[in-house]
């Protein structure tokens, strides 16, 4: 569904984000990104939505060229993307259904959407959404009197309501506690499941990938230099994909994991949590 072939992006500055990445994402399939600081996760993942413009190489999401397009076709495939941000990305001192109904803005245009005049469907979709995500009471609230775990449930919700066919998806969890972490991972690949979404997520934390996606690939100065399942990122993994530490001295059996009943994606996983 998401096909990547020759990836480059070279910045004004003149740094060499990414050097000719070649990457094929079937549909419903969740995949980690993961790889020190500086790797190019980011930019390979604003690149596919085309907010970082590629220097060089193609993508293509099911039919569609993403890198052969104008301004206004461009627009309309961005619906096909859902976006989750690190931050959030939410307006302040709209509500929470303002925020989720703005992921239609794609859909009913600006002038609609600015006079907040959303097509019913629209809005029994968002408390369709709030309440799978659990934020049903929430709907009036604004996004400022929100916790981090509640905005981006938020996000996951008005990504959702584009109906997207992949969600792209930017450090989740970066700002939250490690059981809103999982619990924020868990519902955006139950989403997944139950929609038939593929995902790309970029995510630090080793752990979390390993417990939740089906694939994982590492980048590493720009170039993929691991691609496998979590069972097969053990610690010889770890190093082509960040450097020399003694990886083995900080694993331990799945088993081992406390209280949620998670998929059992991973052979091991790190004591501590392993974000880079
Ligand atoms: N806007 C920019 N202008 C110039 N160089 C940039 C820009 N954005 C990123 N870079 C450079 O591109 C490289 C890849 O950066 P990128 O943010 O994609 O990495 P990352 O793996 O997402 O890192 P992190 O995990 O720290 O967010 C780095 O060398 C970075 O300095």
């Amino acid at each position: 569904m998401l096909y990547i072939e020759g990836l480059v992006k070279r910045y004004p500055t003149g740094d060499l984000a990414l050097k000719g990445v070649k990457l094929a994402v079937p549909r419903g399939q969740v995949m980690a990104l993961i790889g020190p600081s500086g790797a190019g996760k980011s930019t390979l993942i604003r690149c596919v939505n085309r907010l970082v413009e590629p220097t060089d190489g193609r993508i293509t999401l099911g039919n569609a060229e993403l890198t052969a397009l104008g301004s206004a076709a461009l627009r309309q495939q961005r619906r096909r993307m859902g976006m989750i941000f690190q931050e959030y990305a939410l307006v302040e001192r709209l509500s929470v259904m303002e925020n989720v109904l703005s992921g239609r803005l794609g859909y009913v245009g600006f002038w609609r959407s600015f006079l907040r005049r959303y097509p019913q469907a629209d809005i029994d979709a968002a408390f369709g959404l709030l309440e799978r995500v659990g934020l049903d009471h929430f709907a009036d609230k604004r996004a400022d009197a929100l916790s981090g775990g509640q905005r981006q449930r938020v996000g996951i919700a008005r990504a959702l309501i584009q109906d997207p066919d992949i969600l792209l998806v930017d450090e989740p969890t970066a700002s939250l506690d490690p059981k809103t972490s999982r619990q924020i991972m868990r519902l955006i690949c139950e989403l997944c499941s139950e929609k038939g979404l593929a995902a790309v997520i970029n995510i630090h934390d080793v752990a979390l990938a390993q417990m939740f996606a089906a694939r994982i690939v590492g980048l590493r100065q720009g170039e993929i230099v691991f691609d496998g399942s979590p069972a097969e990122l053990t610690a010889d993994a770890l190093t082509r994909i960040y450097g020399e530490e003694d990886w083995n001295a900080s694993i331990q059996c799945l088993d081992d994991e406390e209280d949620d009943p998670v998929p059992s994606k991973a052979s091991f996983l790190p004591q501590q949590s392993l974000a880079f």
